[in-house]
């Protein structure tokens, strides 16, 4: 299909409630292969085309590339070297073979999303540029390491430090009408002083901030393991589905595991367990605060109407629950600002 068609389908679709039910129907039918990664980033059924012997350049403007980070559905992220100001820098490079409108599309929201947020735990964009056909972008390094590379479960105790972090960086996105819709353990990065902040803005969603309404955001979009139920039956992306991502991704720092297992993704989300057969939060999770898991619990209702009503009261609660008076067990023995020496020594 060209290009263009398939753009004027998806911004159709944005706006038709009905087209878009019968797109994902069919994307989960048919156009998902069953093998595809439940882990990476996933946009309309389709991941991108890698630039088999395309090789990056050592230079990109004035950012010399100094080694590879990784590599994500979008593109590939290094350790880069910005001559002119003399520091560290995170590159991503679109690695496609063809970057086509989606992928140029995708740098152009991030860009914008990320920019239009500026808050400590979000990491901060510096430019936007394009080398050789190839959009990239530059970010703040951060020193530090993905929630995905910690070896994990986490004190429940930590696990409530960085929630706080991340409801915090949520609310200042939704707050700014940007909505993440990729949210996972690999999307988030704990530096070095414990801050943990928010990446990979390449799926975000405006929303429209005077009417705290989202804007219709083109196909499924996301990660399938943390997907929300109601987007595989092409509901919009909205602050709740944010919010669910936040619960699972929670749940999984505190045990270890998700709360239940994703089937094939041609199956889903009928492929889904129910999450009542999992056994409570406080059962897996010895000693945890059962309002921390009441709250993760609260993320991860089924019904959207069921889960907090925006980011902002989430956070209120786990601020609470975190405030040095409320426990003072707990106060003792942390730090000002976060959970830096456990940080440090245990995982860092
Ligand atoms: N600003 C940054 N500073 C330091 N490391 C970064 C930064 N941005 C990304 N990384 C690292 O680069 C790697 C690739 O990141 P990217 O977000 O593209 O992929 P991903 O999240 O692993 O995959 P996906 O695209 O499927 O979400 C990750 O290990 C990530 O931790």
């Amino acid at each position: 299909m060209e290009t263009g068609t398939r753009v004027d389908i998806h911004r159709h679709a944005a706006e038709c409630p009905a087209c878009r039910a019968l797109l994902v129907a069919a994307v989960r039918s048919e156009g998902v292969p069953s093998d595809a990664p439940l882990e990476s980033s996933w946009l309309g059924g389709r991941m991108q085309v890698l630039g088999g012997s395309w090789k990056p350049p050592t230079e990109v403007d004035e950012f010399r590339l100094v080694r590879l980070l990784g590599r994500g559905g979008m593109g590939a992220v290094y350790l880069a070297h910005d001559t002119s100001l003399d520091r560290h820098v995170a590159l991503k490079l679109s690695i496609a073979l063809q970057p086509d409108t989606h992928t140029l599309e995708s740098f152009a929201v991030e860009a914008r999303a990320i920019a239009r947020i500026k808050h400590p735990n979000v990491v901060t964009v510096f430019r936007a540029g394009e080398v050789q056909g190839r959009p990239y972008l530059v970010y703040e390094y951060v020193d530090g390491k993905s929630l995905a590379e910690l070896r994990l479960p986490l004190p429940w105790r930590y696990v409530l430090d960085i929630a706080v972090g991340l409801a915090r960086g949520l609310c200042a996105a939704h707050q700014r009408g940007v909505l993440h819709r990729d949210l996972k353990p690999g999307n988030a990065i704990l530096d070095t002083d414990g801050t943990v902040k928010l990446l990979d803005f390449g799926l975000a969603a405006f929303v429209e901030a005077e009417l705290r309404m989202p804007r219709a955001a083109p196909g499924v979009a996301g990660t399938p393991r943390y997907l929300a139920p109601e987007l595989w039956s092409g509901a919009e992306a909205t602050p709740q589905s944010d919010l669910y991502a936040l619960g699972l991704l929670l749940y999984e720092l505190c045990t270890g595991g998700l709360p239940r297992t994703p089937g094939p993704l041609s199956r889903m989300p009928g492929a889904l367990e129910p999450l009542g057969r999992c056994g409570a939060l406080v059962e897996r999770v010895p000693g945890m605060d059962p309002e921390f898991a009441q709250a993760i619990e609260r993320c991860l209702a089924e019904d959207p109407q069921q889960r907090f009503t925006r980011a902002e009261v989430l956070c209120g609660v786990l601020e609470r629950l975190r405030a040095p008076g409320a426990d003072p067990a707990f106060a003792a023995p942390r730090p000002e600002h976060g959970a830096r020496p456990w940080g440090a020594q245990n995982m860092l």
